[in-house]
């Protein structure tokens, strides 16, 4: 493009200086700017003229993202490389306002001279991504899943055995129960650390789904920290045995190590299991409850086992 006529000149510079985005360029030599809109006063407070060097830029950006965006910036201005940058301009008062930069290099002879940009304000987008991030966190507080494992949480577990109960009562149909609890756990997370035993509970976890889930009537759940519940409505006593001892087996032939429990050198689980077909004068507390104390019976009597009652 050619010289610009004095027209031409205050055409652009209206153009420019009318736009929402700030319009700005830096020497890259002396790193002192050439240019930057009026409306950067509007937005920030800081007058225009009080933009002299790169430096002033890097000073007013918020200490969380100071470092990593001079640091982006100067390492693609010096390769040549447009980009762009989300960060929170200090305003004049002290506050903060997010923008987004973009930022376009200019060149001369391989060595970049200059660079010319934008700055957009997003603080309203930005906002906008707060509530949805607050949002989520609220619906995954209410979800069903349980965040680390996948599975269901003890909400539905909640939700889903008062439905098998009611029904059970009303059908008089037979109602099981399995509680599962890894052996030793705390031993584990001892020798490996919190992160691997998460990583443990995944691994369990999908070993029992594995087995739970080719009955789509059954629910599995994390009842929490490293107990695990298997609803299994219409299911005799004999059934629910064999359903639970194959999800026993499952857990143990992943073979995880755990050298520190003290039952095998591999993680297992204890499981206790309780089938009825619930009465008017039954309580699903008192159900639960003595599946819990089977629980404990089999981990009494040497764990990485199970112990049932079926009084159905
Ligand atoms: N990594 C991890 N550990 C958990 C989580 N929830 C509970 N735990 C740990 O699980 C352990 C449970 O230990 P205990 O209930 O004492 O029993 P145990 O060591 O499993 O031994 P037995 O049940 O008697 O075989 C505790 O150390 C908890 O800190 C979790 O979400 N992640």
């Amino acid at each position: 493009m050619g010289h610009l006529t004095q027209e031409q000149y205050g055409l652009y510079k209206t153009l420019l200086e009318s736009t929402k985005a700030i319009p700005w360029k830096l020497n890259w030599i002396t790193k002192e700017f050439e240019y930057i809109g009026p409306q950067i006063e509007t937005l920030l407070g800081w007058q225009q003229d009080s933009w002299k060097t790169a430096q002033d830029w890097i000073d007013r950006i918020h200490l969380d993202e100071r470092q990593a965006t001079a640091n982006l910036c100067i390492s693609q201005s010096d390769c040549g490389i447009d980009h762009e940058a989300d960060y929170r301009a200090l305003t004049a008062s002290g506050g903060y306002v997010w923008v987004r930069d973009v930022v376009h290099i200019i060149r001369e002879n391989g060595v970049t001279t200059a660079l010319v940009g934008f700055i957009f304000d997003i603080s309203e987008r930005k906002k906008m991504e707060d509530v949805l991030l607050r949002l989520n966190k609220q619906l995954e507080a209410l979800s069903f899943h349980d965040s680390l494992t996948g599975i269901a949480n003890r909400r539905m577990y909640d939700e889903s055995i008062r439905v098998a109960w009611a029904q059970a009562q009303q059908y008089r149909t037979p109602l099981s129960l399995a509680i599962f609890d890894v052996d030793h756990f705390k031993n584990y997370n001892d020798e490996y650390g919190h992160a691997a035993g998460d990583d443990c509970l995944c691994k369990v976890a999908e070993a029992l789904n594995s087995c739970a889930a080719m009955r789509s009537t059954d629910l599995l759940a994390r009842y929490g920290g490293e107990e695990f519940v298997l609803i299994m409505p219409t299911t005799r006593g004999e059934e629910a045995v064999e359903i639970a001892e194959t999800c026993r087996r499952l857990v143990a032939n992943q073979r995880i190590p755990h050298p520190k429990s003290e039952v095998a050198d591999i993680v297992t689980v204890s499981i206790g299991i309780n089938t009825i077909v619930p009465s008017e004068n039954d309580t699903l507390a008192a159900f639960f409850e003595t599946a819990d104390q089977k629980l404990y019976q089999a981990k009494r009597k040497g764990r990485n086992r199970l112990e049932f009652v079926d009084a159905s």
